[in-house]
């Protein structure tokens, strides 16, 4: 006899079966000096095989923990992360070391940390490349050392040390040698975090550049709000939890095109943030008043709100929050 499955089993959500990153109620609290701090508290994310997404956030967001668990330096309290078919927080040491140097790839911030400084840019990839060799499985994708060099550009600095050559060239370098061993999925730790306007957003484009000629499945985590002119998917991160989403497709990044739609994240039990100036718009504080509508679900202040009186002693009429740029309907 087959059992019947329970309220509680039907109610948690499975990967989707193509994501290159699922995560599921992620929690990650830190204890020090007796406080606890929740840096994560029930993250659910899934990103496409493919994708280029961002997520972005305010300091203290939870950002750099996500990706500390992502790239397995770090462990989560609760919840499980699978990246490329792996659960991050299971891994054994050989593991963890396999998954960092094959099935993932980085850009972290700091120059020191993508390339090593006293080798040559070509010494670089040749280094990666050989840390990270091993038996390849059939099929593989061949993406050479040297299709990277010409993708990214750096054909003429190879020879040169990276302390010799421009920040965007650094970067560029850096991509490359996160790339050269053919992972699965590209993690960017605030990739353009040193660099100034102009050299972030060629650096973000040549990200974008290699998620579409190599369908690397790419994750920028970063301060730079600008990054969503770059990418098909911004996702933004308040209080350790995802808070809302802004798609644009390629043809909208190709244009330059203003064009986006914003949606605010549900979780799989329900949960979902309003924007603060909504929620400052209409004077809701500590609860919201629910009404299930023929096509949509209507949120009221729990009283409603006084409007304020005019000069002549009449109620001013209802302010409505200003429509954000590319709300179309
Ligand atoms: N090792 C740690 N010990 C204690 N608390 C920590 C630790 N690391 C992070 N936190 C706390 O966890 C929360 C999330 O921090 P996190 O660094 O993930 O945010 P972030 O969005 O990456 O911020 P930033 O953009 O400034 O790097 C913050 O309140 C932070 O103070």
């Amino acid at each position: 006899m087959n059992p019947q499955p329970t309220a509680v089993a039907e109610a948690q959500p499975q990967p989707q079966r193509d994501s290159a990153i699922a995560c599921r109620g992620l929690v990650r609290i830190y204890a020090a000096k007796g406080i606890e701090v929740q840096a994560l508290q029930g993250l659910d994310l899934d990103i496409a095989s493919g994708e280029l997404v961002a997520i972005v956030g305010a300091s203290g967001s939870g950002k750099s923990t996500l990706l500390g668990i992502l790239s397995a330096h770090d462990r989560p309290t609760a919840g499980t992360a699978v990246v490329a078919g792996m659960p991050v927080q299971a891994l054994t040491r050989a593991q963890r070391l396999h998954y960092r140097r094959r099935v993932v790839g980085f850009v972290w911030q700091n120059t020191e940390r993508n390339l090593v400084p006293y080798l040559s840019i070509e010494d670089n990839l040749t280094l990666a490349r050989s840390l990270g060799s091993g038996r390849r499985p059939a099929g593989a994708r061949s993406t050479t050392a040297a299709q990277l060099v010409e993708l990214m550009g750096i054909g003429d600095v190879l020879g040169r040390l990276p302390g010799e050559i421009s920040g965007g060239q650094r970067q560029r370098a850096a991509i490359a040698v996160g790339l050269v061993n053919e992972p699965e999925v590209l993690l960017a730790d605030e990739p353009t975090g040193e660099l100034d306007d102009a050299t972030s957003a060629e650096v973000l484009e040549m990200m974008r550049l290699v998620n579409h000629e190599l369908g690397t499945t790419t994750l920028i985590v970063t301060h730079d709000a600008t990054v969503s002119e770059h990418v098909g998917r911004t996702i933004q991160i308040r209080d350790g939890r995802i808070s809302s989403e802004v798609f644009r497709d390629h043809h909208d990044i190709l244009s330059g095109s203003g064009v986006h739609r914003e949606f605010t994240v549900v979780d799989s039990v329900g949960r979902m943030q309003l924007p603060t100036e909504y929620l400052a718009a209409l004077q809701i504080r500590d609860r919201a008043r629910l009404e299930l509508l023929e096509d949509h679900v209507g949120v009221f202040p729990e009283t409603p709100r006084q409007p304020a009186p005019t000069a002549e002693g009449r109620p001013e009429p209802r302010q409505k929050p200003e429509p954000k740029e590319g709300d179309d309907d």
